[in-house]
């Protein structure tokens, strides 16, 4: 059986722009297009996780809003995920290059041609119905 692997994920907004980071060449999915976040860690909820991780990987604060209602599980030759997606606002732009070669903010009808992992797709054909300057932030 191929193992299960829990992973959160923020889509990171600044006005109708989002940003993608593409994954070193090292990783698994190397090169691909990523929204930044990892794995959920025991003990973790989602959140705790992804402040966690694009603390880790970007060096940055996060404040996280709503989740997005997407498709949640996807099978990789490797594993067998299941993915959740937050929006987020980062608090600074430290952007370290920890785990990715490069960053890109744009719409997402700009980033949308990009090489991205699979499992992140739909949530591209959500984003771009949607009016990202309309979403809210509780925090
Ligand atoms: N971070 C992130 N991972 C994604 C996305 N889409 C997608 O399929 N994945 C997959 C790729 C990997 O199989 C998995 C993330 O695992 P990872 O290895 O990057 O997690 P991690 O940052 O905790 O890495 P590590 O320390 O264990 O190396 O989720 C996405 O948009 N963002």
């Amino acid at each position: 059986m191929k193992p299960q692997q829990n992973i959160v994920a923020a889509v990171l907004l600044s006005g109708d722009q989002i940003l993608t980071g593409q994954r070193q060449a090292n990783r698994v999915g190397g090169g691909k297009y990523e929204f930044p976040g990892g794995k959920i860690e025991a003990g973790e909820s989602a959140r705790q996780a992804l402040k966690r991780e694009i603390y880790e990987e970007l060096g940055d604060e996060v404040v996280l809003g709503p989740q997005l209602l997407v498709p949640a599980d996807y099978e990789y030759s490797y594993a067998q995920i299941h993915i959740e997606f937050f929006y987020g606002r980062l608090q600074s732009q430290n952007l370290k290059h920890v785990a990715h070669t490069e960053f890109r903010w744009g719409t997402p009808q700009e980033l949308a041609g990009l090489d991205w992992l699979p499992a992140s797709r739909p949530v591209l054909d959500l984003l771009m119905q949607q009016d990202l300057r309309k979403i809210e932030f509780d925090e």
